[in-house]
């Protein structure tokens, strides 16, 4: 079931097997947690851009229906692809939550909101605004290959993401 708390080590110490097949991959800890989700979980949408957000609100304007965004942005830390305005149509729309692999702004906005967003750090400055980058696209971030409808849990203890949905 979506947003089930299902705990991060837990799960991998009752999934050595899907460990090692590569099933069960964990993010590497790069990433500060954002939003009053500190636990959330879901299947995932994947998008590639750089330093360019309008595919961010695009997918965000979507009814998240508990699914969870992955933008890879590059490890861009020159500006921010999420903000408060952002962050809270994520929330009204349904979304567990977003991992940034780039900044955000507007943490304190952010952290008000019922989502979970983990991020590199934050940053003042705006992004571009071209609506260039690739939906649906396989990302690597963390250390990480990441494919759209994989299964994304993250808790306080980090990320995993399973190729198939974990039952408890
Ligand atoms: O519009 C942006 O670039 C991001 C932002 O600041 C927000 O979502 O509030």
């Amino acid at each position: 079931m979506a947003g089930l708390p299902l705990a991060t080590a837990e799960v991998c110490d009752a999934n050595s097997h899907l460990i090692i097949s590569g099933e069960l991959r964990a993010l590497q800890p790069i990433f500060r947690m954002y939003g009053r989700r500190k636990v959330f979980a879901g299947p995932v949408v994947t998008l590639k851009v750089f330093e360019d957000n309008v595919l961010v609100r695009e997918f965000l304007e979507e009814k998240g229906q508990g699914r969870v965004l992955v933008v890879d942005g590059g490890g861009s830390l020159r500006c921010a692809i999420l903000g408060g305005n952002l962050a809270q149509l994520a929330q009204n729309n349904g979304w567990a939550g977003i991992v940034v692999n780039a900044c955000i702004r507007d943490v304190d906005e952010i952290d008000g909101c019922d989502i979970g967003v983990r991020a590199l750090g934050s940053h003042p400055m705006k992004s571009n605004k071209k609506g260039m980058g690739e939906k649906h696209a396989p990302v690597a971030i963390a250390g990480t290959r990441i494919c759209d409808g994989e299964w994304l849990y993250a808790d306080a203890d980090g990320i995993l993401v399973s190729r198939t949905e974990l039952i408890v």
